[in-house]
């Protein structure tokens, strides 16, 4: 599916004396089925700009294209049942909102909120488990009982139950240890191979750059650039002004170097290790 946004603005406390502008005329498309990763310093207003890809945030300027459903200052709650189906949010740090005293009870949650039966939406759920890698028997265990890297799937299990069309990821690997990291962004990975559409924010350049087919990197409530990341990454001065190249870039060239790349040209920026990395990279995929 896919998103636009047309000159969107978002103004926190729009009419009190805080009013603090977190979204300013933004404009750009993400096409349907691709992977887009949105990077940009803390407080750029990331998180602010994909609340409004399914309305948990609502322009207050502007509007906002996602499939058929226009989202606008004045779009009401009531016609976006469909919209929040489709388009499956997971926040940072998702298991703290686990609550169901069995993981397949969690995970069938959302689908029953849409209105499949009990039956089959828990028949959902344990598919779900398949999916994100758990082994059928935690099924009946209570989520709070499974490991952090296991809560944070059963979570994302729960998003994918409804089976949305686009999948919005906020640092979703964080906290977790690197195997974790790396088996979660191979999910995700796999999503976007079978036809979801994926936007993710991440300050790990590794994941960006290896995955993504579109950047959007956001500066101080304003998109500053809509590229890909061949794009991106070999603009060093840009990633340097915009603090883009470390230490994300640094870790990224030092694991792929233990991976057996070559560099030949040592000692070097770690952007520039990052622009020499990708086409390295591409070949791989
Ligand atoms: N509810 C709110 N009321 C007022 N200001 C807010 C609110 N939520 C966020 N902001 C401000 O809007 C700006 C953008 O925040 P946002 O969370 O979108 O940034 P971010 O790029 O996602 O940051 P991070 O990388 O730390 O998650 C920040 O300055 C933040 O303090």
């Amino acid at each position: 599916m896919a998103i636009t946004f047309k000159h969107v603005t978002h103004t926190y406390q729009a009419d009190g004396p805080l009013a603090y502008t977190g979204l300013s005329d933004i404009s750009f498309q993400i096409k349907d089925g691709s992977f887009t990763s949105i990077i940009g310093q803390t407080g750029s207003g990331k998180s602010t700009l994909v609340q409004h890809m399914n309305a948990l945030l609502k322009p207050t300027a502007g509007a906002i294209q996602v499939g058929s459903q226009q989202i606008t200052p004045e779009t009401k709650n009531k016609h976006l049942k469909k919209l929040r189906q489709e388009v499956g949010m997971v926040f940072q740090l998702p298991e703290q909102q686990l609550f169901a005293e069995t993981v397949v009870k969690d995970i069938s949650f959302g689908p029953q909120n849409f209105g499949i039966e009990k039956e089959e939406a828990e028949q959902l759920a344990r598919q779900m488990l398949e999916v994100v890698g758990l082994p059928t028997e935690v099924a009946e265990q209570s989520p709070f009982d499974l490991s952090g890297g296991q809560m944070r799937r059963v979570a994302i299990a729960g998003v994918l139950a409804s089976k949305p069309k686009i999948l919005i990821l906020d640092e979703p690997t964080a906290g977790l240890d690197p195997k974790g990291h790396v088996e979660l962004m191979k999910l995700f990975a796999k999503l976007h191979q079978n036809g979801t559409t994926i936007v993710l924010i991440s300050h790990q350049m590794e994941d960006v750059a290896q995955y993504s087919d579109q950047i959007l990197v956001m500066d101080q409530a304003h998109l500053i650039a809509d590229d890909t990341p061949q794009e991106i990454f070999s603009d060093l001065e840009f990633l340097q002004q915009h603090h883009l190249d470390q230490p994300e870039s640094a870790q990224f060239a030092q694991k792929l170097m233990r991976q057996g790349f070559n560099f030949t040209s040592l000692p070097i920026t770690e952007a520039e290790l990052v622009k020499q990395l990708l086409p390295q990279l591409q070949r791989r995929n």
